[in-house]
This record gives C-alpha cells, structure tokens and sequence, in this order.
C-alpha cells in the first residue's frame, strides 16, 4: 500500500496543495483585478446608493389624504441614520424648506418617522385616540434605556401606571404645587443672598461657586462660570424641596452626576455597551449608578420610617420631604416593587436638568439686552425685594430676601415674557409617538384654504420637533433675535399682557411636561431674586456679552462653552442713603 506523502509530486499532474493555495489565490487575484470586477467592486455600492435614492422618495399622492413627502436617503437600512445623528437639526431644516407642505418623513435604521412641525397639525396629532397614536410604548423605553428600570418589571408597572401617573397631578395643583414652590423659593431667598461668599479660601466656598470655579476678584468683586453657578442655584432649591434637605447633605455630587448622565443620554438610546470605551458614556453610566445608591438609599429610609423602623440619623426627621415623594413611596410599597425597580429617578431627572439650564440662558438673554435689567428690575421690586438687616454695633446680618413667586407670575409680564423668549430660543423638545393603526391628519384651518391631509401609516412613529416652529420666520420675525415682547400685548386701555401663543416648550398630548407650572414660577422667582441682589458683567469685555452655540439635549439646550462673568453685590437704597448721610 502506498503511504500517504505530502511531499511526493503529483503523478497525475494536478498541482500540490500549497501550490493549489497559491493557484486559488493568484486565480482570486486575477479574478479581483480583472477590469469588469473591479468596475463591479467600484460601482456597486454607488449603483446600490443611487437606486436606493431614486426609490426611497416615496410618491406623495393627491387628495386630502396624500401620503407624507419622504426624504430620498442614499444607504439602505441605515436611511438618514448619519446625517441624523451628526446634527439633526440641520437635516430637519433643509428637509422643510425641500418639503412641500412642510411636513415629511425620515427613514432611520428601518423605521419610517413622520417629522411635523406645523402648528395645526400637530394639534391634530395631539387630538387623536391614545388607542392609535400611542405614547405609553416610547414612554416604557425611555423607562428601560435611559433610566435602567428592569425589563421585567413592566408588568408591576402596568399594574400601578394609573396611580403613578395620577400623582404627577399633584406637581400642577394646590396642596402639592404650593408645598414645593414654596420650600423651592425658601431655599432661593436664602442662597441667593449668599450666593457669593468674596472669599478666597476653597473650604470657605459655597457649593455652586466651587462647581462654578469661583475666583476672588476683590472685597466686592467675584469672577465665576455663569452656567454651572445658575444650574447649582435652581438644583440646590428644588432638590432639596421634593426629597428634603439631608438628600444632597447626604450625597453632595448628585447634582453633577445628573448632568453627567444627561449628557450620555445618547450612548443610553443607541443600547452603547457599559464596557464600551467612550468616556462620555462611561461616565454617564457611573453616574447613574451612583443616583440610582442615593435614591435607592433614601428609599430604604422612606420604608422604614413609614414602618416605624429605625432610620439611620443623617436623614433627619425625614419631614420636609414632599408629599409628592411619600406618596410615590407609598404606591411602590403598596404594588410590591422591590427598591432596585422604583423609577425616581425619572422624577428627580426631570426636575433638575432644564429649569437649571433655563436660568442660565434667561439670565444672559436679560443682561445682554441693553435697558432690559433696569425695566425689569423696576417692574418685579415689589415681589421680590431686599429689606435692611438688623445691626447690633458694627455687625449686620445679610441683607434679606423676599420673594413672591405667584406675584411674579401674575403681575410681570416683562420677567415672564423674557422666560418664554428664552425658552423659544433655547428648548428644543420633540414628543414621539408609535402608530397601531392608520391615521389620517389634517389642519383644522376653518377657512376657505383647502384642507390638508395627510395619511399615517400603522407601525410608523410621528415625531413633533417643536423647536423647528419655535425658530420658524413664518411665526418669528427675526427668530434668531430675543425680543420678550412679542409675547407681549397691550389693550385699548394699556393693559399688558402675554401670552405663550404656538410655541409648545413642554412638548403636548398625554406626556405634556407635569412640571411646567412650577418650573414656569421657579424660574421667575431665582431669575428676579437674582436681579433684585446682584449685577453681572461678562468677565472678559465688560460690555461685550457671548451668545454661546448650543447643544442639543432632550429639551432645554447645553452651551457649548462656559460663560465667564464679574458678580457685585448691589447697592441698596438704605446703603445709598448711609453713604450720602455720612458725606453730609
Ligand atoms: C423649563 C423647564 C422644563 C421644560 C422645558 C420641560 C420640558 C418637558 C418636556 C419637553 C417633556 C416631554 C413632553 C413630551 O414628551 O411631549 C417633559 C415631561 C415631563 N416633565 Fe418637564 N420640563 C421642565 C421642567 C420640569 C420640572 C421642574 C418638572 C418637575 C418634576 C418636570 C416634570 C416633568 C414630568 C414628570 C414629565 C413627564 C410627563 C409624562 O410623561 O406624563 N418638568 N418636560
């Protein structure tokens, strides 16, 4: 019998094995560079691309029920997918300008979005049946992705989603509304008139002047970054309002940990690996795991003070914690949700992240508008006024603050006017819907213009970029400009009013923003309490203020970059009067 023999040369003159490796390669190689193939090579992907463009733009059709415009896109499957996530807001404004109605579609990674802006079609969205138009399935995967509630827990949701949802109630009326505005404006009047502490030495800082990188100027003169100094100012009143004041005591960097995940909301949506290595992502991953010990902690502290248990003592007497946050306490307790799976952090996300960012541009649009302040100032002092501190001898205490947030509301039309024009030029929110089944909408336009109407289709999602109106010279004259008064109007007898008109900051339908009526009074009351105390220049120019760019967020937008600023305590009347008294 023959031995096998690797080596022995072919007798039947077929080429040995490693030869025929090199023969199938050299073949391949032939193959690879022959002219055709790599036309082929060459051309395929962009035959792919152009037929792909040439069939995406879907025919729109006539009638009342056109089907909407789509996008023609170049990438199979992916769509719009790059250009979407490069800078969407980019894309979705040359995409209405092509648009013939202003109303078009995207394609993103095998799903149809249908993009509307149109004021009277998105009321119509908003009309239509939860049944159909849902907003329950997008709301259970902002649950699971970005909050990291478990999966397996829907159905203790489901269960308690009424009761859950009914306590949000409490966040727009009286007794709930007034308890946390006023522990929020509490907290206001006090921080505010130590805002600034004109101390050089770090352990001496107050907490917003650290995270603000505060440096000493002179006795009366302090330089800091505008942005973090007015997140930490609303943060350091509101969170302690709803979840009491031991909670930030307790966990000091909480604040800045909820920034941190806010801004890896993105890695959260596109399912990004814990492990993967971005250090945005990661961060915001760590970030949100140390929330999650805080309010998992005070959870735990929740339960055994309602079960009489002990409590450890650096939670206080647990008293000035809301209404709001027990009675949430309660109904988790009730349906049985163990602490790892109770959605607080929703709550606490929600409240912290755009009234903090609101102040901030509201606060820069007011000081870097020539003549605004002084109106301003002239039209909120008698709801938010500075009074003389009691002295014994040479020592004074600080001036006190007061501050009426319902007033402000109700009587300052400018302040408010200013909070709408900031939010106009700086909120970006889109609400999102799913379709389960085919809908038809249409611009409720009650006049002889004939109606448009568009058919939706079952599986499709509906997005509404409200910011797209709010920017849109059809509605703004100048839209890029912040002029407060053109939410402003003035009767035949001179009465002022304003009015928030189209704009939709809170987003619409059932997911409308819970918090909107504090946030409004919030902000009024920590932006005229600031005005009433302090004065503010830019640090580098003393006149000449910067507009950052922004960035966009799930609803009020970041700055990209800090905003450097001088703070002097502001001279009070009685202070006038001592010195001219003395010169006398
Ligand atoms: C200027 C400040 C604020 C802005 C611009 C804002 C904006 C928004 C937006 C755009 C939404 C989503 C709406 C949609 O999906 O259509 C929302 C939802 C929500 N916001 Fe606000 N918000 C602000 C302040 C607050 C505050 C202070 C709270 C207090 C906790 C709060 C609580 C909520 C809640 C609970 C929801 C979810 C509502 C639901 O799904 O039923 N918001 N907000």
């Amino acid at each position: 019998m023959m031995e096998d023999d690797f080596y022995r040369p072919s007798s039947n003159g077929t080429v040995p094995p490693i030869a025929l490796g090199t023969v199938l390669w050299g073949t391949v190689v032939d193959f690879l560079t022959s002219p055709n193939v790599v036309l082929a090579l060459f051309l395929g992907p962009f035959i792919i691309a152009i037929l792909t463009r040439y069939m995406s733009g879907r025919p729109v059709g006539k009638g009342a029920n056109k089907l909407v415009w789509r996008v023609p896109y170049w990438i199979p499957f992916i769509g719009h997918g790059f250009s979407f996530l490069w800078d969407p807001t980019k894309l979705m404004k040359e995409a209405r300008e092509q648009s013939p109605h202003g109303v078009f579609s995207l394609y993103l990674g095998g799903t149809t979005h249908n993009i509307i802006s149109d004021p009277n079609l998105v009321r119509s969205v908003m009309a239509q049946r939860e049944s159909i138009v849902q907003f329950s399935p997008v709301a259970w995967r902002i649950i699971v992705k970005f909050f990291g509630i478990p999966e397996e827990s829907k159905f203790k949701y489901d269960k308690a989603w009424e009761e859950l949802n009914s306590t949000l109630g409490s966040l727009m009326r009286d007794p709930g509304l007034s308890e946390l505005l006023g522990r929020t404006v509490k907290n206001m009047e006090k921080n505010v008139s130590e805002m600034i502490t004109f101390v050089d030495t770090e352990i001496d800082l107050q907490p917003w002047e650290k995270f603000g990188n505060a440096s000493l100027i002179s006795d009366t003169e302090t330089e800091i970054d505008l942005v973090a100094l007015m997140r930490d100012m609303m943060g350091h009143a509101s969170i302690p309002a709803m979840y009491g004041s031991a909670f930030l005591q307790k966990y000091p960097d909480l604040l800045h940990e909820i920034y941190d995940m806010d801004k890896g909301i993105m890695y959260f949506f596109l399912g990004v690996p814990a492990l993967a290595p971005f250090p945005a992502s990661i961060k915001a991953r760590i970030a949100r795991s140390n929330i999650w010990g805080a309010l998992d902690d005070q959870q735990r502290a929740l339960d055994a003070h309602a079960e009489g248990k002990h409590v450890d003592s650096a939670w206080g007497d647990m008293e000035d914690i809301s209404v709001f946050a027990r009675k949430r306490n309660e109904i988790y307790r009730k349906y049985g949700f163990k602490i790892r799976e109770r959605g607080e952090l929703s709550i606490l996300w929600a409240l912290a992240v755009n009234s903090s960012l609101l102040v901030y541009w509201q606060i820069l649009y007011i000081f870097s508008t020539p003549g605004l302040v002084e109106r301003l100032r002239e039209e909120i002092a008698p709801y938010a006024n500075v009074t003389q501190p009691v002295s014994i001898g040479k020592i004074s205490e600080a001036p006190r603050l007061k501050i009426s947030a319902d007033d402000l509301s109700k009587n300052c039309p400018l302040l408010k006017a200013t909070y709408f024009e900031a939010l106009r030029l700086t909120d970006q929110p889109w609400s999102v819907r799913t379709l389960a089944g085919d809908v038809v909408i249409s611009e409720e336009n009650g006049s002889e213009k004939p109606k448009e109407g568009y058919l939706l289709r079952e599986g499709e999602f509906i997005t509404l970029p409200h910011d797209m109106h709010m920017k849109d010279p059809v509605y703004f004259l100048d839209p890029d400009k912040f002029e407060p008064e053109r939410f402003m109007t003035r009767d035949d007898q001179g009465k002022v009013t304003v009015d928030m008109g189209t704009i939709r900051p809170y987003g619409g339908g059932p997911s409308l923003c819970k918090g909107r009526i504090l946030a409004e009074r919030e902000c009024l009351a920590l932006i005229a309490g600031i005005l009433a105390f302090w004065d503010i220049e830019p640090a580098e120019n003393k006149k000449n203020w910067v507009i950052p760019p922004q960035q966009k967020t799930t609803a009020v937008s970041r700055p990209m970059h800090e905003t450097r600023v001088r703070i002097r305590r502001r001279v009070f009347n009685w202070e006038k009067q001592n010195k001219s008294e003395k010169t006398l």
